[in-house]
C-alpha cells in the first residue's frame, strides 16, 4: 500500500547506548519506509542527559513541542552516572516523565515473548519457559512516580524523605479498559496485581477493576497481590496472558519478566495516549556498564519501532516484516553478548543491526 501523507517520527536517541542502539533501529525503520512506502519523516531531537548537556534541561520545550506534534517519538533510553548528581528536579530521568506525561502516554504495552530460539538463553528452564507470550499492561501517567513528593528536616535534625502513590478512579478506569481490550485481543485473560491488602490506592484500583469488567463479560479477570505475582512470573509464567498494573509494579515486573526471554535487551513497549499517539522505547535503560562498547542489544529498539509500526501507523505488514527478521538473524545463530551461549556466533550492535537489516531486505 503506498501512502502518500508524510507523518513525522521524532527521534530521540538518549544517553549511554542510546544512540547506539537507536543507530541500528533507524537503518530498520529506513529500510521499513522505503520497502513499504510508508510516507514517515524522521525529525531529530534530545532527551535527558544530551538535552541537559545542549539545553542545559533534561526536556525542552522546543522538544516538547516537536514531541506534540509528531505522529509518533521514537527513544533510545535516558540517564547516566554523569547526571546523576544533578539536582532531582533536573535529573535525565525527569525528562522522561515529563515527556510520558505532557503527551497522555497512560498506556504502557510491556510484550514479553519468548523467541523460541532463545528459550536456552531464559534465567529458567526451557520447559517453563517455551511458548511464553505475555503482556503487561502498565499505567504510565500516574501513581508513585508522579505523586506529590518531600524531603524535610525534622526538628530533631533528621532529614524525612516521602513519595506519596495517588491514583483517581478515572486513571484506573482508562488502564483497566486497555487491560481488558488488550486481552480481548489476545486469550482473555487478565490479572490485576495490586497491593490492595496494604494500600489505599490499590483498594480503589481492585474496586475500580472489577466496576470496568462488568464490561468485559468475556474476559476472565484475577487479582494478584503485587509479591505473589513477582514469584509466580518465575515460577510458573505461562500462567499469565493479560497483567494489567500501576506504574511502579509494572515498572518492577516487567524488568523481572525480560529476563524470561533472554535479556532486557529483547524487551520492546509502546506507550500510548487515548488516540493511539505513541512513544516507542526498549524497555531497558541507558546502560551504562556497557555503552560505548559496541555490544548492546539493539533488538529491543528494532522490535520497538516494529509496535510503532503496528500501533501507532497501522501498517501491521510492515510490523510483521521486522518481526520475522528479527526471529531470521536469531535462526542464523547470531548473538549478542547478551543472550550468547556456546555454539552460537557473537555479534556486535552493529553486525545485529546490519544482520536484521539484510533479512528485512530479503523479506
Ligand atoms: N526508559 C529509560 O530511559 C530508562 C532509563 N533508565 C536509566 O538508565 C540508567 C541505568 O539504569 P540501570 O538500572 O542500570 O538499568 P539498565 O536497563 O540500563 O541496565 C541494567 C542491566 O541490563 C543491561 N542491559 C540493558 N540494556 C541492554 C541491552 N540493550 N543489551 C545488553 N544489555 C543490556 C545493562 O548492561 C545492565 O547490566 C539509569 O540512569 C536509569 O535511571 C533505566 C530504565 C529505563
Ligand atoms: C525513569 C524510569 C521510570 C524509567 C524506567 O525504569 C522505565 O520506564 O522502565
Ligand atoms: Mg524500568
Amino acid at each position: 500500500m503506498t501512502n502518500t501523507v508524510t507523518k513525522q517520527i521524532l527521534v530521540l536517541p538518549g544517553d549511554g547506548i542510546g544512540p547506539e542502539i537507536m543507530a541500528e533501529a533507524l537503518k530498520v525503520l529506513r529500510l521499513a519506509i522505503d520497502k513499504f512506502q510508508l510516507g514517515l519523516e524522521l525529525v531529530f531531537d534530545e532527551l535527558g542527559g544530551a538535552a541537559i548537556d545542549k539545553y542545559g534541561v533534561p526536556l525542552a520545550d522546543d522538544t516538547l513541542a516537536k514531541a506534540k506534534k509528531a505522529h509518533a517519538v521514537l527513544l533510545g533510553a535516558v540517564g547516566g552516572p554523569r547526571w546523576d548528581t544533578l539536582e532531582r528536579s533536573i535529573r535525565p530521568e525527569r525528562g522522561l516523565l515529563k515527556i510520558r506525561s505532557e503527551l497522555g502516554l497512560f498506556g504502557n504495552l510491556r510484550p514479553a515473548i519468548l523467541y523460541p530460539q532463545l528459550a536456552s538463553a531464559s534465567s529458567l528452564k526451557p520447559e517453563v519457559v517455551s511458548g511464553l507470550d505475555i503482556l503487561i499492561v502498565r499505567e504510565l501517567t500516574g501513581g508513585i512516580y508522579f505523586g506529590p513528593r518531600e524531603t524535610k528536616v525534622l526538628d530533631n535534625g533528621e532529614r524525612r524523605a516521602q513519595d506519596t502513590l495517588p491514583y483517581s478512579e478515572s486513571e484506573i478506569r482508562r488502564i483497566a479498559k486497555v487491560g481488558f481490550e488488550m486481552a480481548m485481543l489476545r486469550n482473555k485473560r487478565l490479572c490485576s496485581v495490586d497491593k490492595a491488602n496494604v494500600l489505599e490506592s490499590s483498594q480503589l484500583w481492585r474496586e475500580i477493576v472489577e466496576q470496568v469488567a462488568k464490561d468485559y463479560p468475556e474476559v476472565e479477570l484475577s487479582h494478584m497481590y503485587v509479591d505473589n505475582a513477582a514469584m509466580q512470573l518465575v515460577r510458573a509464567p505461562k500462567q499469565f496472558d493479560v497483567i494489567v498494573t500501576d506504574n511502579m509494579f509494572g515498572d518492577i515486573l516487567s524488568d523481572e519478566a525480560s529476563m524470561l526471554t533472554g535479556s532486557i535487551g529483547m524487551l520492546p513497549s509502546a506507550s500510548l495516549d487515548a488516540n493511539g499517539k505513541g512513544m516507542y522505547e526498549p524497555c531497558h535503560g541507558s546502560a551504562p556498564d556497557i555503552a560505548g562498547k559496541g555490544i548492546a542489544n539493539p533488538l529491543a529498539t528494532i522490535l520497538s519501532v516494529s509496535m510503532m509500526l503496528r500501533y501507532t501507523f497501522a501498517q501491521p505488514e510492515a510490523a510483521s516484516a521486522i518481526e520475522q527478521a528479527v526471529s531470521d538473524v536469531l535462526d542464523q545463530n547470531l548473538r549478542t553478548a547478551d543472550i550468547w551461549l556456546e555454539g552460537m556466533h557473537k555479534v556486535g550492535t552493529r553486525e545485529m543491526g546490519d544482520a536484521v537489516v539484510a533479512a528485512l531486505a530479503k523479506l
